[in-house]
């Protein structure tokens, strides 16, 4: 597969790897290549998109793994569809969003978020997963609008059928700006499934405040910042990120002008749930979907 791929660009750079727009079977498409030495997540993603069908709107669109050898060193691949707009972050940082941009946005999202979470029993299922590692960046936009989660390197599967949990062996963990509390605080049951889902609640939360914020109401919009841009440093370390989300309890300030726009002000709302100190306040991905619907169909009745 991979020897029929001809490279073209590189498009990013990450610790795992890098990612390259490829041409295959005369389209584009998105490589990413590891690093040797990071085989675990080559193969746990690998694991993910080929055992469990995971094939979903939603979710990254997955075209095959490969592994090369190309002038005597290994190099492992994963060949997914390329999407011309980018990432969410890419997105956010170039567009402002009319209310239906951040409706279809916020809306995919939630969807591929239930999809990931929930347990589909049957030949044809698949066992329920926490992504762990969700933020802008892992996040893409399809040409029509809507958006793909991608990077399930760090991703953990449950099954009520075998009852397994199985968190892989990667020992890496996910983006310490998007760590919910419980993470940071090393207070998190990790054998427990629930728990590992509501830190993906957690990081959703910040996703759509970093949505809204760029979302135009009055004729005004905020610019794109990422979450504690104002109270942590460019990479933060842990002991940073401890200190304002567990020590200070501190999250994301809500921009006045959301009052006064009831999609807004109602997303506010939704985001302060997600992002909520203690985990069992924070609500399950189909509430979301559900609320989002509402605020958007309240929203067309505006319009
Ligand atoms: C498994 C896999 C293969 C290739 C790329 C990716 C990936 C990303 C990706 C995928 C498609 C893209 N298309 C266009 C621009 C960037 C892209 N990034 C972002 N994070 N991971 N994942």
């Amino acid at each position: 597969l991979a020897k029929q791929v001809t490279l073209i660009e590189c498009i990013g750079r990450g610790k795992y790897g890098e990612v390259w727009r490829g041409h295959w079977h005369g389209e584009s498409i998105a490589v990413k290549i590891f690093f040797s030495r990071d085989e675990e997540s080559w193969k746990r993603e690998t694991e993910i998109y080929s055992t469990v069908l995971l094939r979903h709107e939603n979710i990254l669109g997955f075209i095959g793994s490969d592994m090369t050898s190309r002038n005597s060193c290994t190099q492992l691949w994963l060949m997914t569809h390329y999407y011309p707009l980018g990432s969410l972050f890419d997105h956010l940082n170039r567009n402002a969003l009319s209310h239906n941009d951040m409706i279809w946005i916020c809306l995919s999202i939630a969807n591929g978020l239930v999809h990931l979470h929930t347990e589909i029993f049957g030949t044809e299922g698949k066992p329920a997963m926490a992504h762990r590692d969700l933020k802008s960046k892992n996040i893409l936009v399809t040409s029509n609008g809507t958006c793909v989660i991608a990077d399930f390197g760090l991703a953990v599967t449950h099954s009520h059928v075998t009852g397994q949990l199985d968190l892989g062996h990667n020992p890496k963990v996910g983006t310490k700006r998007y760590m919910a509390p419980e993470v940071l605080d090393d207070g998190i049951d990790m054998e427990c499934f629930e728990a590992l889902r509501r830190t993906d609640i957690y990081a959703f939360g910040l996703v759509l405040w970093e949505v809204c914020r760029r979302t135009i109401s009055c004729g005004i919009a905020e610019e794109y910042k990422v979450p504690f841009y104002d109270v942590v440093p460019m990479d933060p370390s842990f002991e940073d990120m401890r200190k304002v989300v567990c020590t200070d309890n501190y999250r994301p300030s809500i921009p006045n002008r959301w009052s006064s726009d009831p999609l807004l002000a109602g997303m506010s709302k939704l985001m302060k749930e997600c992002w909520h100190q203690n985990p069992n306040v924070r609500l399950p991905a189909l509430r979301i979907k559900k609320t989002i619907h509402k605020l958007a169909s309240a929203d067309e009745k505006i319009r």
